[in-house]
């Protein structure tokens, strides 16, 4: 994320021009994801929902954002239309430089399949398979092959050396999780975008799961986006971004449980 100097940046957030080509991202490509302007509404009518209304950030390569806000102010959807899961109803978004609007739909799958790693609350791993099989499956998926370097490299990282032939329902919700981590690492994925990641688990398995992304960064340079309702899980990120109402309303560079908690409030958090 750009660092604009601190809290209360509301609509301080300026891009140049998208290009004539409409292909270039704000940073030229060099930033992990960055959207402009996107805004998403549902339905129409005295049904119509505007749940995003003009969102404009970038995420730099090698940074931890986090999401916040109160319920319905549009973090899913904000996260959505990042992962190309959902399209925006204007606006752009760029992956890895890449624009994503105007994509068909098995491309857009394509690229979410190698170049973004999701890791859910509900872990979504497939019981039937190992600890091995479940994070080479991206790879398999694509018929790409695994690089046993990396391969080590994340399953080390991870903490799950000795445990590659376990099957998850062996394995405790925090080794689950971050069985997911490592599903997510291993395509080296432009961003690792995180839902609720430690929403199932307790509060010191999540701290683990919470610190082993923090080290992703840090030491790999990985992008990791990640949406959550626990402000001592957005302390972990390097920035908290906050969502109200459909808009980025603040921002938080080093984050503490405390001050992130303050500005729920203030937004009228529960
Ligand atoms: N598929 C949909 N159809 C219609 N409205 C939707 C849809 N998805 C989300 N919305 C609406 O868009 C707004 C933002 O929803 P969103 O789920 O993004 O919020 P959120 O911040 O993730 O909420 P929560 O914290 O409760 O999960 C809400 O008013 C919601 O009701």
């Amino acid at each position: 994320m750009l660092f604009l100097g601190g809290r209360s940046v509301k609509n301080r957030l300026t891009f140049p021009s998208r290009t004539p080509g409409g292909t270039e991202s704000p940073a030229g490509g060099s930033g992990a994801l960055a959207l402009h302007e996107v805004t998403k509404h549902y339905g129409s009518g005295e049904n119509r929902t505007q749940a995003l209304k003009g969102i404009s950030v970038e995420l730099a390569r090698g940074s931890f954002t986090a999401v916040m806000g109160p319920s319905g102010s549009g973090k899913s959807t904000f996260l959505h239309c990042a992962a190309g899961l959902d399209r925006p109803s204007s606006g752009e978004v760029w992956l890895g430089g890449t624009p994503l609007s105007g994509m068909r739909e098995s491309r857009l799958t394509r690229l979410r399949r190698d170049r973004i790693g999701f890791v859910f609350q509900a872990y979504n791993l497939l019981q039937a398979l190992d600890v091995r099989d479940n994070i080479t499956m991206p790879l398999r998926l694509t018929g790409e092959r695994v690089d046993p370097a990396w391969f080590d490299e994340v399953v080390e990282r991870v903490g799950l050396t000795g445990r590659l032939h376990h099957r998850p329902a062996q394995l405790s919700g925090g080794q689950q999780q971050r069985v997911a981590v490592a599903r997510a690492l291993i395509t080296r994925p432009d961003v690792i975008m995180a839902d609720e990641p430690t929403g199932a688990l307790d509060s010191r398995t999540g701290a683990q799961v919470l610190t082993l992304l923090r080290d992703l960064v840090e030491e790999l340079g990985q992008t990791v986006l990640m949406v959550t309702h626990d402000p001592l899980a957005a302390a972990h990120a390097q920035e908290v971004l906050f969502l109200a109402d459909g808009l980025v309303v603040d921002r938080l560079m080093a984050p503490t449980a405390h001050a992130v908690a303050g500005i729920m409030t203030e937004l009228g958090d529960r």
